[in-house]
């Protein structure tokens, strides 16, 4: 594949910053650089139940959350994204109350949320759970407290930084989350004219303000998206340039494909990325930022597929982010899970096979193998794919792929299947 490719805003980044802007009891809010994926979409529903003015055009979203709240979110839109937990923070720092559905686990995890209400009753609220809800109570303000999260949870980090942006006080968050979105909430919440110091280091420290304002942002791109691309241009052995590409957020991606042999050149806003033949294998540990993403990990897996030798992908974040391992076998992989680890043999030619998407990554990862297998491929469950990346078969397509997307029935996308020939 050749070509230019451009990065859309960042999914993790933007669906906190709309959480935090129920914070502003004042002003509107204009996000620019917003994706048009249906996670922004769920959470925006999420937002106008509780009775926000938003409204979409093109890339931008317009807030107006001075109205009254309503400070309850039911269930079927943290069922369809689980990131509507994190309305909580805001709503409990505004309002001293809210009640949120509790999100189950899902395909990679049980994913819980208790270190986001460990962190909140250090605060001062009362956490009642029960009936599938969490309900938070706060007598007046939250206060500042010391927080030591016992992993680095990006939700809990942003959650409780949201919360101490209007507590009483100054709240300091220990071994917290340091990825991007960190940061660019932090930013946003500074700009509402917020007191967030810190955000990117392992300590956070908030000094709480009486209220928030809405304001103009630009959300950052999406670095999970720019590392699909990047790995898309590597295993078809192409030359594509990822444009909106931040180099700086992409240190542990581009460290391990020049390891595999790919060449990669860095430049501000965009990297440039030129495959090889000659793929060496790899060994990769996922980990919190800035180590290697757990959201990477199934589409680096398929660039191992062609390397050649033995590759280790060892997932720490998830208990079971392995799904798509299963499908790849369908394909010809060689590969087996042992404990935490995927063990990759490789060089192996792909075959074409009807695969089903298990998670947001795994779509990608499996449309990625279709790319350089032999036939057709057709993944299935493509509403998970929806979730997190705009356009991705128009996007390959402008980069030289033969892939379609077919919709089977019209009113149902999770019948929707994706193929390819090659
Ligand atoms: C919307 C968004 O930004 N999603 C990202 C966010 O998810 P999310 O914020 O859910 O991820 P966390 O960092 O919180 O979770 C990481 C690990 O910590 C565990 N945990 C988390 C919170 C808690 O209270 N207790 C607990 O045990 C989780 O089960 C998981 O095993 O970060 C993940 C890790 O980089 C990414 O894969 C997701 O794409
Ligand atoms: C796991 C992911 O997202 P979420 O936390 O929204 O499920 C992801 O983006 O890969």
């Amino acid at each position: 594949m050749t070509g230019t490719v451009k990065v859309e805003g960042a999914k993790n980044a933007v669906l906190p910053v709309i959480a935090a802007t129920i914070m502003a009891s004042k002003g509107k809010t204009t996000l620019k650089q917003v994706p048009a994926l249906a996670d922004v979409d769920t959470i925006s529903e999420v937002l106008r139940y509780m009775n926000v003015n938003i409204l979409r055009e093109e890339n931008s979203l317009y807030i107006d959350a001075a109205n009254e709240l309503k400070t309850k979110t039911p269930f079927e839109y943290v069922r369809k994204m689980r990131a509507s937990v994190l309305v909580l923070g805001p709503l409990l720092a505004r309002y001293g109350h809210a009640k949120v559905a509790m999100p189950g686990g899902c395909a990679i995890g049980s994913r819980p949320i208790d270190q986001h209400l460990k962190g909140l009753e250090a605060m001062g609220a009362t956490i009642e759970v029960g009936n599938g809800y969490v309900e938070a109570f706060a007598n007046g303000r939250l206060h500042g407290a010391r927080i030591y999260l016992d992993f680095p949870s990006v939700g809990a980090t942003e959650n409780l930084m949201m919360a101490a942006a209007l507590a009483e006080g100054t709240t300091i968050i220990e071994n917290c989350a340091r990825e991007p979105e960190i940061v660019d909430l932090a930013n946003f919440i500074n700009q509402m004219g917020g007191k967030v110091i810190g955000a990117g280091t392992e300590t956070i420290r908030i000094e709480g303000v009486p209220s928030l304002q809405g304001v103009e942002h630009t959300i950052i791109p999406d670095r999970i998206e720019a590392g699909t691309f990047m790995v898309a241009g590597a295993i078809t052995g192409g030359d594509i340039i990822v444009e909106g590409a931040i180099p700086a957020h992409l240190r542990s991606l581009i460290a391990k494909m020049k390891e595999m042999g790919v060449k990669i050149e860095e430049y501000e806003n965009s990297v440039r990325v030129i495959g090889t033949d000659e793929l060496k294998p790899i060994d990769i540990k996922t980990l919190p930022y800035p180590g290697f993403p757990t959201d990477l990990q199934a589409q680096l897996m398929t660039l191992t597929m062609r390397a050649h030798g033995t590759s280790v992908l060892t997932e720490t974040v998830f208990e079971n982010r392995f799904m798509h391992v299963e499908e790849f076998r369908r394909m010809n992989a060689k590969a087996k899970i042992e404990g935490r680890s995927a063990i990759i043999e490789g060089p192996v030619t792909l075959q074409g096979a009807e695969v089903s998407a298990t998670d947001l990554r795994a779509a990608a990862a499996l449309i990625l193998a279709g790319l350089v297998s032999e036939g057709r491929t057709a993944v299935t469950e493509l509403k998970h794919l929806d979730r997190g990346y705009v356009d991705f078969v128009g996007k390959l397509k402008g980069l030289g792929a033969n892939i379609e997307r077919v919709y089977e029935q019209k009113h149902n996308p999770s019948n929707d299947s994706m193929m390819q020939s090659s």
